[in-house]
């Protein structure tokens, strides 16, 4: 049997078991991480953060720095997912607060790529990098590539597919239609059905560079906040509104909190809160 240290955090509510696995000798099976994830037999979150050096990790490229420190992210069903936006806020903080790092700016290494950090008032911002249309060129034409069923919702809905390393197909919901009563028990259905799976978000506008959204994560199931979900939203809410050069920052209203994101050139940038909440130390199953 397997004793481990780990740290419950979170970010606007979307949370996560953090492992520290200083010198890369941990190798959290799936089943592990559904174990640490499971709310009810063990100690729960939206996914779990391997803290490890990326010279230790395997499927990192071999010109990535050694010594930077590596978001090992795993979504609550035990799957691999490329980023996590909220998840990079919070492993940022538990660095700082570890003394792992001392720098007010910094990289981190993830799947999806090298994510600047900068601690910032109230939290840390976080340069996510490039994003894309997923579905090229029907989105580039009509802003919608798909469409999506959501249980309640008579008609399918149109929706645009966004890359930030990781998938999202954001809905803009009917105005008539009130967030909160859609039911996200179960997970939007997406036609076509992206292949790796796909994010879901579902969005309202509330005034100029404000929005609402409400998230369904692939291999997790509703949660109360997604970064890279709340940068995807933005995103396609500002491709549909022609792309203004005046509206680049947007507030983005989850039901765990606020966020901030910012569009520039071809990159887009998160901010918001990150909080550490406990330690402590759990025996893995076998
Ligand atoms: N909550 C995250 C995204 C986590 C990964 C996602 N479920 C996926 O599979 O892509 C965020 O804050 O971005």
């Amino acid at each position: 049997m397997t004793t481990i240290d780990f740290t419950k955090g979170h970010g606007t509510h979307n949370d996560f078991v953090l492992v520290p696995d200083l010198d890369g000798a941990l190798d959290l099976t799936a089943e592990q991480v559904r174990f640490l994830c499971d709310r009810r037999g063990g100690i729960g979150g939206d996914g779990a953060i391997r803290v490890v050096r990326a010279g230790k990790v395997a499927d990192v490229s071999a010109d990535v720095d050694p010594d930077l420190w590596f978001m090992d992210y795993r979504n609550a069903d035990g799957s691999v997912a490329e980023m996590c936006g909220n998840g990079t806020r919070v492993f940022a903080d538990y660095l700082r607060t570890h003394g792992l790092v001392t720098d007010e700016t910094f990289d981190i290494a993830t799947r999806g790529g090298l994510k600047r950090i900068t601690t910032v008032p109230g939290g840390y911002a976080v340069d996510l990098g490039p994003w894309r249309l997923a579905r090229e060129p029907e989105a580039q034409e009509r802003g919608m590539d798909s469409v999506v069923q959501v249980v309640g919702i008579a008609d399918p809905v149109p929706a645009l597919s966004l890359d930030l390393g990781n998938p999202h197909t954001v809905v803009a919901l009917p105005p008539e239609l009130a967030l909160g009563r859609i039911d996200l028990t179960t997970a939007p259905q997406v036609d076509p059905h992206p292949e790796q799976g796909t994010n879901v978000e579902l969005v309202r506008p509330v005034g100029p560079g404000h929005i609402e959204m409400r998230v369904h994560e692939r291999g997790v199931g509703e949660t109360q906040s997604c970064g890279t979900g709340a940068a995807a939203a933005a995103l396609a809410t500002w491709w549909w509104a022609g792309r203004p050069d005046d509206q680049l920052d947007w507030v983005v209203d989850v039901p765990g909190g606020r966020l901030g994101v910012h569009i520039s050139d071809d990159k887009v940038a998160l901010s918001g809160p990150a909080v550490l909440v406990a330690d402590g130390t759990v025996t893995l199953p076998a």
